[in-house]
Parts: structure tokens; C-alpha cells; sequence
């Protein structure tokens, strides 16, 4: 008979049994699913906004208490982007490396800038998912063949078939389940999706229905509307945790680039390590005193 998840989602016929909740069942449904917060942009530079939401989105899916936020991934995005006033990656990645020194969780990723020309953000999101299930498959799942099962677990599985789903559907039972790979964004990225020509539609459902969006509520946004007023949107809602940002902080590059080209200071709304890094390699139009 086949077996029942605790979920009630999966079934599959293997030795384990299903039918009755063990007496981890209550230890099970706790088990916290495992998230990576990719944030894809510009970063040019990266401010303290962006490294602010990383940290307001963790507290946020934990107070859930169904996710742990295991990896926050910064992923600029590549010189083929071609957006006005654009630095080059190696100067954009170099400042986001410097400004994550300090966080112990949060990484830069040098994937998507290293491309030659830009790549849609669903691509960059398949990336980084597979690698995280390479990691599972090599650390958690170990794919056993049937003929390695022990005896009594041998089941009527055609010969040599990988036993992997079931090994899967216990992983994911015992809270080992797959790293979920979402999308961190503020208010304005998400209002894009409504940009004609700029997202293809396929690709915002594939993002909404198979990774997730994580979206701080950024001045002048209003993601709770845009969802409401956006069919696949609304359909995949579950899978769109909205954070509203109660101390808000208008901080943009855009307004970083212009005080900036003003010889204004950012001390404070930007990394020190970057503010150095600025200034040592002439950016953004900074004149340099004693040059
Ligand atoms: N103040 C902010 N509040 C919420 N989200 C933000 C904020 N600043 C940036 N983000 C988010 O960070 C991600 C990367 O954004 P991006 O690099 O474009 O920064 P930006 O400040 O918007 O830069 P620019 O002004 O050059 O567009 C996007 O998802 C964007 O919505
Ligand atoms: N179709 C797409 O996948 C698509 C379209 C527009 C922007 N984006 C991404 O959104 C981010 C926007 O960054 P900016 O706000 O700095 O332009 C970038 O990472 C960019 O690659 C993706
Ligand atoms: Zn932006």
C-alpha cells in the first residue's frame, strides 16, 4: 500500500511506514526548510540598503518558523547589462567583496558578472539551484542502487534503478529536503515584472512557482497591490513573502552615484571598505584631493 508523507503530498512504496506518525512526527513538522536569498542587481555600488535586506529578510522567514536562511548570495550583474553610468564588474564585485566582510553568512558570486553578455535572472536562478542540489546529491542523498539496498529493504524495482526518489522523500520527511533557492528583491524589481517586453512571462512564473520571491517594501512600491492586481502573481502568492521595512531607508545607488559625482559625502550609507575603494579607483566621477 503506498506510503503517506507527513505532508500528504508524496507516496512512494518503500520498507518505511507511512500510515502511522512516528514519534518524531511532531519533531518532523517543525523541521525548518532550508533557504539561499539570491539577490540579483546592479550593485553599482552596493549600499547599505542592500546588505540591510539580506538581514531583514532572514528575520523575516524566521519568524516564520518554517525556514532557516542557510546562505545569503550577492550576484552582480555582468557588463552586458549595459545600463547607463554602469561600472565594470571587477570594480562592482570588488566593492561587494570588501562590504561582506564583515557579514558572516553573505557572499559575493562572481557567476553571472563573469558572463560575457547579461543573462535573465530565471537562468542565474537555475544556476545557483543547481548547484545547491549538487551539494545535497553529493552530502545527503547518496543515491543508492537497489542492488546496494540491505535485503529486507529490497523492493520490486526494476533492476539497477536508482532508489533516489524514496531516498529524497525520506530526506525531505527528516527535514534534509533539497535547499530552497529564492528570489530577494525590494518593491521596484518586483513592479518591473509589469515593464512590457522587459520579462518574458514565462520566466516570472517559472520564478514565482518554482523558486520564491522575497520582497522588502521599498518607497514608492507597493508589492501587496501588485500582486493582488497580477493573475500569476496572485495564483503563485504563497511562494511571495513580502517584508515590509519598517525603518525605512530610501538609500539607491542612483542617489550614491549622484553625491558622488557632486564630491557629496555617502559616509554612513555605504560600506567604509567601499567609500575607499571609490575613492583609490576614481569612481563614479569622484575627483580625488590630492591628485
Ligand atoms: N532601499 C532599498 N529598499 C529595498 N530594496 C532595495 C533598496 N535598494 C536596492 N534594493 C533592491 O536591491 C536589488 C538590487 O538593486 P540595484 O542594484 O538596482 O540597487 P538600486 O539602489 O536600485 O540601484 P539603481 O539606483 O542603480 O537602480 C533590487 O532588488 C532592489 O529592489
Ligand atoms: N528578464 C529578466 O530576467 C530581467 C529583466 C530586467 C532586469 N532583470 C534583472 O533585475 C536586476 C535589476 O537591476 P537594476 O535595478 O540595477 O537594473 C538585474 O539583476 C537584472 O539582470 C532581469
Ligand atoms: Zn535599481
Amino acid at each position: 500500500m503506498p506510503g503517506r508523507d507527513i505532508m500528504g503530498i508524496f507516496s512512494c512504496l518503500c520498507t518505511k511506514s507511512h500510515d502511522t506518525p512516528d514519534e518524531n512526527y511532531e519533531l518532523k513538522m517543525a523541521t525548518k526548510t532550508r533557504v539561499v536569498l539570491l539577490a540579483c542587481g546592479s550593485f553599482n555600488p552596493i549600499t547599505n540598503m542592500h546588505l540591510r535586506m539580506f538581514e531583514i529578510a532572514k528575520d523575516s522567514l524566521h519568524k516564520t518558523g518554517r525556514f532557516e536562511v542557510i546562505e545569503g548570495i550577492v550576484s552582480p550583474v555582468s557588463d552586458g547589462y549595459k545600463k547607463k553610468d554602469l561600472e565594470p564588474a571587477k570594480h562592482r564585485c570588488e566593492m561587494v567583496r570588501r562590504s561582506l566582510k564583515t557579514s558572516s553568512w553573505i557572499r559575493l558570486d562572481t557567476w553571472e558578472s563573469d558572463q560575457d553578455t547579461w543573462t535573465e535572472t530565471a537562468r542565474i536562478l537555475a544556476h545557483h539551484k543547481a548547484q545547491q542540489d549538487s551539494i545535497y546529491n553529493a552530502n545527503e542523498l547518496r543515491p543508492t542502487r537497489n542492488s546496494e539496498l540491505p535485503a529486507k529493504k529490497k523492493r520490486k524495482t526494476n533492476a539497477g534503478t536508482t532508489h533516489v526518489s524514496c531516498n529524497m522523500l525520506h530526506n525531505q520527511a527528516d527535514g534534509q529536503g533539497p535547499v530552497q533557492v529564492k528570489l530577494l528583491c525590494g518593491g521596484d524589481l518586483l513592479e518591473s515584472f509589469a515593464v512590457p517586453g522587459l520579462w518574458k512571462p514565462a520566466d516570472i512564473e517559472d520564478i514565482v512557482r518554482n523558486y520564491g520571491l522575497v520582497c522588502i517594501t521599498r518607497e514608492g512600491s507597493n508589492p501587496s497591490r501588485f500582486i493582488y492586481e497580477n493573475d500569476v502573481l496572485s495564483k503563485f502568492q504563497y511562494n511571495i513573502h513580502i517584508v515590509t521595512e519598517w525603518i525605512t531607508n530610501d538609500i539607491s545607488a542612483t542617489k550614491i552615484r549622484r553625491a558622488l559625482r557632486r564630491q557629496e559625502s555617502v559616509k554612513y550609507l555605504v560600506q567604509d571598505a567601499v567609500i575607499d575603494y571609490i575613492m583609490k579607483n576614481s569612481l563614479y566621477g569622484v575627483e580625488v584631493a590630492d591628485k
